[in-house]
């Protein structure tokens, strides 16, 4: 379960430019489950995002994951607790390039020190599971909007993290590759792990696999719905 007790999140604090990204925000999350967050472009669906994701602190409030408040813990913790507990598709987290999609497929797990020939065969099959087995050996500069966000995503899958968080997951996808991933969705579900995701993409905030989705609105969560 991942808690927010009154979150905010102010960028550029005390400037003309300041922005207050997510206002006073308190969310249970649950595990096993999978959420949405919706919401006009600016909302702060990204940002509360990434406070979850412990890829950015709060200005204010607090951020727990199973009784553990991370939100005020140093940056070496974070690392940490980033490559224990989550997995990524994110812009900001973007494929490194030079690298191919199996490499960049296998990067996250690297400081976990595993057999690479093990590695590189679970690498192979969460690409293959996305449809991207012949692109495996290609360099990601060269994939289309689509395939990169399927690296993207078997990246994200390949230390079994216990909870995924993505960010418009679906956006370069088609209906057949949407439905490939509400699949893996699904299956994540089943094993027990936690999804959180944003989306401007009906196709997901109608799915059935969907248990709550959150709305936002100018940094506030404006409406929850199971
Ligand atoms: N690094 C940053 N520095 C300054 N302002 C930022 C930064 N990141 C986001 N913002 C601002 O914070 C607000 C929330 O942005 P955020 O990206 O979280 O919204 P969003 O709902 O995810 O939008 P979109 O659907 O367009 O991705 C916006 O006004 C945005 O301009």
């Amino acid at each position: 379960m991942i808690s927010l007790s009154s979150v905010t999140k102010l960028y550029n604090e005390g400037r003309p430019n300041g922005v207050r990204a997510v206002d006073n925000v308190s969310l249970d999350i649950g595990a096993d489950a999978v959420t949405v967050l919706k919401g006009p472009s600016g909302s702060g669906k990204t940002t509360l995002l990434s406070l979850i994701g412990c890829m950015a602190r709060p200005s204010a409030g607090r951020v727990m994951i199973d009784g553990r408040m991370v939100s005020g813990l140093p940056e070496s913790f974070l690392t940490e607790e980033r490559r224990s507990t989550f997995g990524f598709v994110f812009q900001r987290f973007n494929l490194i390039r030079g690298l191919t999609v199996l490499e960049n497929v296998m990067l996250p797990a690297a400081p976990l020190g595993p057999d690479p020939q093990a590695l590189a065969e679970a690498a192979r099959d969460r690409i293959a599971a996305l449809g991207l087995a012949d692109k495996a050996d290609t360099p990601v500069e060269h994939l289309s909007g689509g395939e990169t966000q399927r690296a993207a995503i078997a990246r994200a899958l390949i230390n079994d993290a216990p909870v995924l968080i993505a960010d418009e997951p679906t956006a370069n996808l088609d209906t057949d590759l949407t439905h490939r991933f509400l699949d893996i969705v699904a299956d994540l579900r089943a094993e027990g792990r936690t999804v959180i995701m944003t989306s401007h993409d009906p196709r997901i905030w109608q799915s059935d696999l969907v248990n709550a989705v959150i709305e936002m609105q100018d940094g506030r969560v404006t409406g929850a719905f199971a």
